[in-house]
C-alpha cells in the first residue's frame, strides 16, 4: 500500500573538525533513509543545511564495535573515510548519551577504527595502516613508487599516491599560498589514473616536523582541513624522507598532530572535535517508525 507522504523530522547535529563541517544524524536512534538527491540538497549552504560531508551514526553491524559510522561527501557520494568526522563522530556519540565509553571501536566502509577522547576533550584515533598498493588506492601505475609523474593540463606533476581507505594524491610544493589548488585540484580528482577519483593534498614542508597543507577534497572541492588528507601527506613525506615520525600539519582551519613509525605501523591522528547547533529536519517522505529512544529519554509530545 503507497505509504502516505507526510514530512517527517529528524533531528541532526552540526559539527566541524578545524573548519571541514558535518551535519551528523544519529541513526541509532531514528530510522534515516535520505538519497543522493536529499543529501546534495542538504549539503547546500543556501538551500539546504551547508556541509562538507554527513555522517551517519548506526549501530554496529557486528558484536566486536560500538558502532558503525557512514559518510557521505556532498556530492552525495558514500566514501571509505574521513578523519575530522571520525573524531566527531566520537564527540558525538558521548554528547548524545548513545555511549559513556573514552575508547571506542567504529566501523566504516574500510574496516575498523578506534578513537579514544582523551580529558582535554581532543580526540585521537588510529586510522589504520595507509595502503601504498596503487591498484588498492585505486591508482593506475605500473608498479608501486615514491612518486609518480602524472600528465594534466599540457604539464607532468609528481605526485605520490596513498590510500586511508579513501584515495589521496600528495604533492610537494614551495608555497601552499601559490599553489594551483583551484585548477590542478579538479583535474587531479577526475583524473583517469584515479578511476574512483581522489582527494588532492598540496604539501609545503616547512620543517621535518612541521607542514602546511591544502586540500581540494573528492566530491567537496577545498576543504579547511582534512584529516585522511594529513595522515596520507606525513606518509608520503616520510617515505620521501622529508619528514620526521610525528609531524604539526597547519591546515586553514587549524592544525592536526600526525604520527607514523612507518610501514607495517598504523598513522594516528590527534586534533579537536566541534559541536555549533542542534537542529530538526523536516523531510517530506512515507511514513516513518522512529525507533525507540535510547533509555532515559522519552519524547515530549
Ligand atoms: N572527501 C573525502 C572524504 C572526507 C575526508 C575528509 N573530510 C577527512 O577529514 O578525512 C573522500 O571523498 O574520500
Amino acid at each position: 500500500m503507497a505509504a502516505s507522504r507526510q514530512s517527517r523530522q529528524l533531528r541532526f547535529t552540526k559539527m566541524h573538525g578545524l573548519g571541514n563541517d558535518f551535519m551528523v544524524i544519529d541513526g541509532v536512534t531514528q530510522e534515516v533513509q535520505l538519497d543522493q538527491a536529499q543529501i546534495r540538497r542538504l549539503a547546500d549552504r543556501h538551500f539546504g543545511v551547508g556541509f562538507d560531508q554527513l555522517l551517519l551514526v548506526e549501530p554496529p553491524g557486528r558484536p566486536d564495535v560500538d558502532f558503525r559510522y557512514r559518510i557521505f561527501n556532498a556530492d552525495g557520494g558514500e566514501v571509505e573515510q574521513c578523519g575530522n568526522g571520525a573524531r566527531c563522530f566520537a564527540r558525538f556519540v558521548r554528547e548524545q548519551g548513545l555511549t559513556r565509553k573514552d575508547i571506542i571501536d567504529v566501523e566504516t566502509n574500510t574496516g575498523l577504527i578506534q578513537l579514544s577522547i582523551k580529558p582535554d576533550g581532543a580526540v585521537r584515533v588510529d586510522m589504520g595502516l595507509p595502503e601504498l598498493d596503487p591498484a588498492a588506492i585505486p591508482f593506475k601505475a605500473e608498479s608501486r613508487e615514491l612518486s609518480y609523474a602524472v600528465e594534466t593540463q599540457g604539464q607532468t606533476w609528481t605526485l605520490s599516491a596513498v590510500s586511508m581507505g579513501n584515495p589521496h594524491a600528495v604533492l610537494v610544493v614551495d608555497s601552499v599560498e601559490r599553489a594551483p589548488v583551484e585548477t590542478l585540484g579538479p583535474e587531479l580528482e577526475s583524473h583517469p589514473r584515479f578511476p574512483a577519483r581522489v582527494n588532492v593534498g598540496f604539501m609545503q614542508v616547512e620543517s621535518p616536523d612541521r607542514v602546511r597543507l591544502r586540500v581540494f577534497e573528492r566530491g567537496v572541492g577545498e576543504t579547511r582541513a582534512c584529516g585522511t588528507g594529513a595522515c596520507a601527506a606525513v606518509v608520503a613525506g616520510r617515505l620521501r624522507g622529508l619528514l620526521d615520525e610525528r609531524v604539526e600539519v597547519l591546515l586553514a582551519g587549524g592544525s592536526l598532530i600526525i604520527e607514523w613509525p612507518g610501514e607495517g605501523h598504523p598513522v594516528m591522528m590527534e586534533g579537536p572535535a566541534t559541536t555549533v547547533f542542534e537542529g530538526q529536519l523536516w523531510l517530506a517522505g512515507s511514513n516513518s517508525r522512529r525507533r525507540p529512544r535510547r533509555s532515559g529519554g522519552a519524547r515530549k509530545k
